[in-house]
């Protein structure tokens, strides 16, 4: 039998005539680090609300399991970064010696030893946008909780931020603490979590781990360059996809890679006209898993 830290079903939440959730079901077991997945304003951070309680839904049940449940705390800009730490130690009943090991510690896993020490220490209004957001990371891990809820945990992190806090998050799996996280970049899902949940249109529309997922979207796509933007415009009228975000005038667009597939594109290209200067074709990679599981109409 699977031993669930956080489960959570029929959760709906109404904002005046919005609909945000419409019937959310979530298992997540103990120990793991589990993603919710899903576009910008699909409702993850009012899931994440609703989990650690500052929000009620309008419908469903929430069970947390785990003596202590662990989220960000609000930074005093005033204070140093180990200040902060230590005021937030306080507040959950550590004791002075605790409260400093435990500062030091999270400091140390999220790389910002360096500006929070309180001799040296800067305070946290000349932290950058990066640095906040490590510390925020940490406040919610004071007091080892046995599970943490972190929304968009690597929003916003340079490369190094982001192996700064993926390591964290594997460390405390590793430690048996169960983390909750939520994402907007189906790559991050991908890396981060043991098992991911896609969110879309108020549901969760698959679950499962990366791998899993990868095989029900069972997708790829073709990469097709144009030699202009006007080519490239007829191109997403004609063919859909999404257009990429360099100055190369390309084109991903779904597709499995299998013959009939292939054919069935090269057919819609020439029937338009369409001039392609390059067009090669890829194997899944976590984008066109989010495109193609999102796409998926919603039944049940
Ligand atoms: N208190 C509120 N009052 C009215 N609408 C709200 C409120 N909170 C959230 N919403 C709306 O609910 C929807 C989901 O918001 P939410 O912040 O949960 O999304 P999200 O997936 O976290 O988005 P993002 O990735 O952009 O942060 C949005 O349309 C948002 O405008």
């Amino acid at each position: 039998m699977h031993n669930f830290a956080i489960s959570a079903s029929g959760l709906r939440m109404s904002f005046g005539d919005r609909t945000v959730l419409d019937g959310v079901d979530l298992e997540v077991p103990s120990g793991t680090v589990f993603a919710l997945l899903g576009a910008e304003g699909s409702g993850k951070t009012t899931v994440i609300r609703i989990l650690s309680g500052v929000t009620g839904a309008d419908e469903g049940l929430v069970r947390i399991t785990g003596e202590h449940v662990g989220r960000r705390s609000p930074l005093d800009d005033s204070l140093t970064g180990e200040d902060n730490l230590l005021a937030v130690a306080r507040r959950r009943g550590l004791d002075h010696a605790e409260a400093a090991r435990c500062a030091a510690d999270l400091l140390g896993r999220l790389g910002l030893t360096e500006v929070s020490g309180m001799a040296s220490g800067i305070p946290v209004a000349a932290y950058s946008g990066g640095m906040r957001h490590r510390l925020g990371i940490a406040t919610a891990l004071v007091g080892s909780p046995e599970v943490v809820l972190l929304d968009e945990p690597t929003g916003g992190l340079d490369p190094s931020g982001r192996r700064a806090v993926r390591r964290v998050l594997r460390d405390l799996a590793a430690e048996g603490v169960t983390v909750f996280l939520t994402t907007r970049h189906p790559r991050d899902a991908g890396e981060l979590a043991d098992r991911v949940a896609v969110l879309s249109q108020g549901r969760i529309v698959a679950e499962g781990t990366p791998r899993e997922l990868g095989r029900l979207a069972s997708c790829g796509h073709a990469h097709l360059r144009f030699a202009d933007a006007e080519e490239l415009e007829w191109a997403v009228r004609v063919l859909g996809g999404v257009p990429g975000d360099d100055e190369a005038f390309t084109l991903r667009v779904p597709n499995d890679g299998s013959v009939g597939s292939l054919r069935a594109l090269l057919d819609r290209i020439d029937h338009q006209l369409l001039a392609v200067d390059g067009l090669s074709i890829h194997a899944p990679d976590p984008d066109d898993v989010f495109l193609t599981l999102t796409a998926r109409p919603v039944t049940g």
